[in-house]
């Protein structure tokens, strides 16, 4: 659809662009990103011809942009300007009317119907129909932005170029817009400030810096911390969309201070565990408040009866947390049957300062591998629950590679106690309804990896699969006393 080739460009002496070649596909959402001053509008000026090509070549539609006659260029490509200009005493509807001159003929114009129902679906688009009749310059900043748009929509072009389209305008109109240029046929051309809203909605991204191309390619290509850094000299972090396959970035805005002497603390209350960090931890857990992966700073181990019954035990949880007075959003919650007095504590210092917390109620073991031999109904209660505090930072796949090293330790405790799943009589794996904490400081050490051959894996799994054992015998010899 455009095709732009070796295009370079100068303000009197000053060079702004240098050899610029890329190429725009029809129906493309194509997003231009770079620093202030990169040339951006620059490039965007030479593409709706408002400045003349001085080196280089475009083509559009297959044809040399300056082959084709004004007119006949409107009707192809309509451009959203960085800067509107409000032409006094103009109601919304009139400015939007003048999309409509390059179907006029310059001798007879001629009004049809269907430059009225152009006009009319162009502000039922922007939602600026009820304000129609209202002058431009009782508009606010995000209005005016949508009458400009609708004014190149009413042009019916074939490229829309936007040089920072959602400029002034609040979420919901900025994705109003955006939804609104995806689901359109159009070739979408368009400058954005914002590299996550350009991740969401952009085919494919063009990266300008000093005037020139640093790169072209898909979001996902192109939005890793190296890159972000070499095109605007700043520290970003990549994170994934949660819903949907997009990669973001994010500012991590300062950094703080290392915490170097307590780090967390342990209260050992008659109906729950509370540790709580003195600085928040990321945490990656399976637990029933607060599971996933999130920040938190205080992690409780609430003891419930046996006969614990609850439609929804996530909400009561939540309520029992809050008459705790702890902050829910903060909080990792999860429940155990087991005597709080039967909780094992270990820590160590090597190769990393870490700490381990472990109830275990076995009554409900299973063995994963024969569990769909077993009926649905869980017997008895019983769950291992186990917390681990790490001081340093792990990343992603530490943290799922430490859930896996704890997992594997506690299976192992399990098979050396000979613990057993009483209904398919083999040897459990787990219970079913089992809860693992990884927690970590994100400061000091940086450990991309945590399986179970590297320092800090074979450290955790000694000390998981050691403190597993021993909330084993403590709950047995509990069982025991209370027959
Ligand atoms: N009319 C002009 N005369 C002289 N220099 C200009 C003119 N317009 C822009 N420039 C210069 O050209 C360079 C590129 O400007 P341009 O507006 O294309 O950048 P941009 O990437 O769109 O910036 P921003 O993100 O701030 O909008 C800048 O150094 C700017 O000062």
């Amino acid at each position: 659809m455009i095709d732009v080739k070796d295009v370079s460009y100068q303000y009197g002496e000053k060079q702004v662009l240098h050899h610029i070649s890329f190429t725009v596909h029809e129906g493309e959402f194509f997003g231009i990103l770079g620093p202030n001053g990169s040339g951006k509008t620059t490039l965007m000026k030479l593409l709706s011809r408002e400045l003349p090509l001085q080196q280089g070549n475009i083509v559009v539609c297959g044809q040399h942009i300056e082959t084709y006659k004004p007119k006949q260029y409107a009707k192809l490509i309509a451009t959203l300007p960085q800067h509107i200009d409000v032409s006094f005493g103009y109601t919304v509807k009139e400015m939007v009317e003048l999309g409509r001159y390059p179907y006029q003929s310059t001798f007879f114009p001629k009004w049809t119907e269907e430059d009225d129902q152009v006009v009319d679906e162009a502000l039922r688009c922007v939602t600026l129909a009820h304000k129609q009749h209202v002058l431009l310059e009782q508009l606010s900043g995000g209005e005016r932005q949508r009458a400009a748009l609708a004014r190149a929509l009413a042009q019916q072009p074939r490229v829309l170029l936007l040089d920072e389209p959602t400029n002034h305008m609040d979420v919901a109109q900025q994705f109003k817009l955006l939804n609104l240029l995806k689901q359109s046929k159009l070739t979408v051309v368009a400058i954005f400030h914002d590299i996550n809203i350009a991740s969401l909605y952009c085919d494919r991204l063009l990266f300008l810096r000093d005037g020139k191309v640093v790169a072209c390619g898909t979001p996902r290509q192109l939005l890793n911390e190296s890159m972000i850094e070499s095109v605007f000299d700043t520290c970003m972090k990549r994170h994934e969309h949660p819903v949907l396959p997009k990669p973001l970035v994010t500012f991590v805005p300062f950094l703080e201070q290392p915490i170097k002497d307590v780090l967390w603390h342990v209260t050992q209350h008659e109906n729950m565990v509370v540790i709580e960090t003195m600085k928040p931890f990321k945490v990656l857990s399976s637990a029933l408040v607060g599971g996933g992966m999130r920040w938190a700073t205080t992690f409780v181990n609430r003891h419930v009866s046996l006969d614990y019954r609850c439609d929804d035990a996530e909400q009561e949880m939540i309520e029992f947390l809050r008459q705790q007075g702890f902050d829910e959003q903060w909080t990792v919650g999860m429940m155990t049957a087991v005597d709080i007095r039967d909780v094992v504590f270990t820590s160590a210092y090597e190769p990393v300062r870490f700490f381990v917390a472990v109830t275990a109620g076995v009554g409900n073991a299973v063995d994963s591998a024969n569990a769909w031999r077993r009926a649905d109904a869980v017997a008895s209660p019983g769950t291992i629950n186990t917390f681990v505090f790490i001081d340093g930072h792990l990343s992603e796949a530490a943290f799922v590679q430490a859930l896996m090293t704890v997992t594997e330790a506690k299976t192992k405790a399990l098979y050396d106690k000979q613990v057993v799943d009483t209904q398919t009589h083999t040897i459990a794996t787990g219970t079913s309804t089992d809860c693992t904490v990884i927690a970590a400081s994100q400061q000091g050490t940086y450990y991309e990896y945590a399986g179970t051959i590297t320092a800090i894996g074979k450290q955790l799994a000694r000390f998981v699969y050691e403190a597993t054992q021993m909330a084993i015998d403590r709950y047995n010899e509990r069982k025991g006393e209370n027959r």
